[in-house]
């Protein structure tokens, strides 16, 4: 496409689009024409990676197996018998069209470190330098609950923010989202597109398909995540793959020439969309009004986005504790100060110096409260990188930075955090249940 800008997509298949719910046999025309899809976006001159689920799915059709295991072990065989199976297929579909593809698993573990996260962005730039489609997924076999993501819907945000893509198609059995679960209620209305996440409205905590993990939910998380890292994140259906090209074409279409990759304006100024699932031929690069979309939702991208180092902070090491400050400090620390111990009121957690902590701003109260503690209201702001560790942190809180040495024999700063190794959230990019976990961490 002339005249436009090559894009980053990151298209994210679920399990329901990639074997069949019930018997679990590869959905070989969705694959196939993803693989067509994914090399006609490559021939527009973008860059493509593909977060493919169903290493599970495949691996339980390999072994004639008909249900999903409950036992940690079984389904880690299982995904490391599938995996092997599903990376097959796909390199053999990408390869009767000439196109190299990567493998690339993951664990939150291998990117929660700083040099290890760089190591991956390398890699993936590398991959993509040189037109191979990167293809990923949980690297299940390894991961235990503390370092996995958990779904591939986060999996695929974090790998679109690390890699800076401009969008992250989530491909799932749904059109789009819809106000309620359409697979129980017939009259549930399609939600377009989603400028405010924070303020969405919709009912989506019914479960999907019995394979997939997160139903709706956690692609409500993903477009979280996606969306504060400057990502235009699309939920549309998988069972026509083409209508990713469709989108793209309509939304690069949408903006003008001059524009970067960064959202303009203009894709914040929402138009009502004309529809229709059929293929576009093209031969020079057509206006917006040209073109006709497919029903998809499409969730628009902060015009601030956070990126690099602050998302990472945010978004990838699992926190090691907490760290309860005063509305004082917090206010300090917006006015890009650095954390004094005087403004910490309470400490949780067992962690060393430079680990990631959770950052709870509370009231402080005069005498105990019902839980024993002089605070109250607790509320997640962010993340930060201490400078001490928690058993010292726990010694030096609510002192001045002069007493420290006295306190500890020892003083390696004033500060408990410095101000560049803290990160805010943004209202829609918050953790999505703060105060259960804050609470639980009281009640612990
Ligand atoms: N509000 C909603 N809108 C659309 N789909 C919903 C909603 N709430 C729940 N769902 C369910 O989410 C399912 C998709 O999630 P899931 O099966 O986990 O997909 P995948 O395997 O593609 O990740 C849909 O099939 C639908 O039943
Ligand atoms: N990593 C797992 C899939 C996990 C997952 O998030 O699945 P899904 O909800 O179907 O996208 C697998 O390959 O089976």
């Amino acid at each position: 496409m002339k005249g436009n800008k090559p894009l980053t997509i990151v298209i994210k298949l679920g399990t329901s689009s990639i074997v069949d719910e019930k018997t679990h046999e590869p959905l070989l025309p969705i694959l196939t024409l993803i693989v067509d899809t994914a090399v006609k976006l490559r021939k527009d001159g973008h860059r493509v990676v593909i977060v493919s689920s169903g290493a599970i799915g495949v691996g339980l059709r390999r072994m004639d197996v008909e249900k999903r295991p409950k036992h940690l072990a079984q389904l880690q065989a299982l995904a490391a018998i599938g995996q092997c199976r599903l990376i097959s297929l796909w390199d053999s579909l990408f390869n009767h069209l000439r196109q190299p593809v990567a493998q690339i698993l993951l664990t939150r573990n291998d990117i929660a470190d700083r040099t290890r996260y760089h190591n991956a962005q390398n890699t993936f730039n590398a991959l993509l330098e040189q037109g191979v489609i990167p293809i990923v997924n949980e690297n299940d076999t390894l991961a235990v609950a503390e370092i996995k993501f958990g779904d591939n819907d986060t999996l695929s945000a974090i790998t679109a923010a690390m890699i800076h893509a401009d969008m992250l198609f989530l491909m799932t059995d749904v059109d789009c989202l819809y106000d309620k679960n359409p697979r129980t209620n017939p009259d549930a209305q399609p939600i377009e597109v989603v400028d405010d996440i924070s303020a969405l409205q919709a009912d989506v905590s019914s479960a999907g398909s019995s394979l997939g993990t997160g139903g709706m939910s956690t692609k409500i998380i993903a477009a979280r995540l996606g969306t504060s890292a400057g990502v235009t994140t699309i939920i549309a259906k998988s069972s026509n793959p083409g209508n990713v090209l469709n989108i793209v074409r309509y939304l690069q279409a949408k903006r003008k020439p001059s524009s970067s990759s960064s959202p303009s304006a203009e894709d914040h100024g929402e138009e009502s969309l004309s529809r229709s699932t059929s293929s576009l031929k093209l031969s020079t690069p057509p206006s917006s009004e040209d073109l006709s979309v497919p029903l998809h939702t499409r969730f628009l991208p902060s015009e601030d986005p956070i990126r690099d180092r602050h998302f990472w902070l945010l978004h990838t090491p699992n926190p090691h504790g907490t760290l309860y400050i005063d509305s004082g400090a917090h206010k300090a620390l917006i006015g890009k100060a650095g954390l004094l111990p005087v403004g910490v009121v309470d400490v949780k957690g067992n962690f060393a110096q430079q680990e990631v902590v959770r950052l709870v701003v509370v009231q402080r109260r005069r005498s105990p409260g019902p839980n024993g503690k002089l605070w109250e209201n607790p509320e997640e702001v962010g993340r930060a990188i201490v400078n001490y560790a928690a058993a010292e942190i726990s010694r030096i809180k609510g002192h001045q930075s002069v007493d420290i040495q006295d306190i500890l024999g020892y003083a390696d700063s004033e500060y408990v955090v410095h101000r560049q190794h803290v990160g805010f959230f943004r209202r829609e990019s918050r953790p999505v249940t703060p105060t259960r976990e804050i609470n639980q961490a009281i009640v612990e």
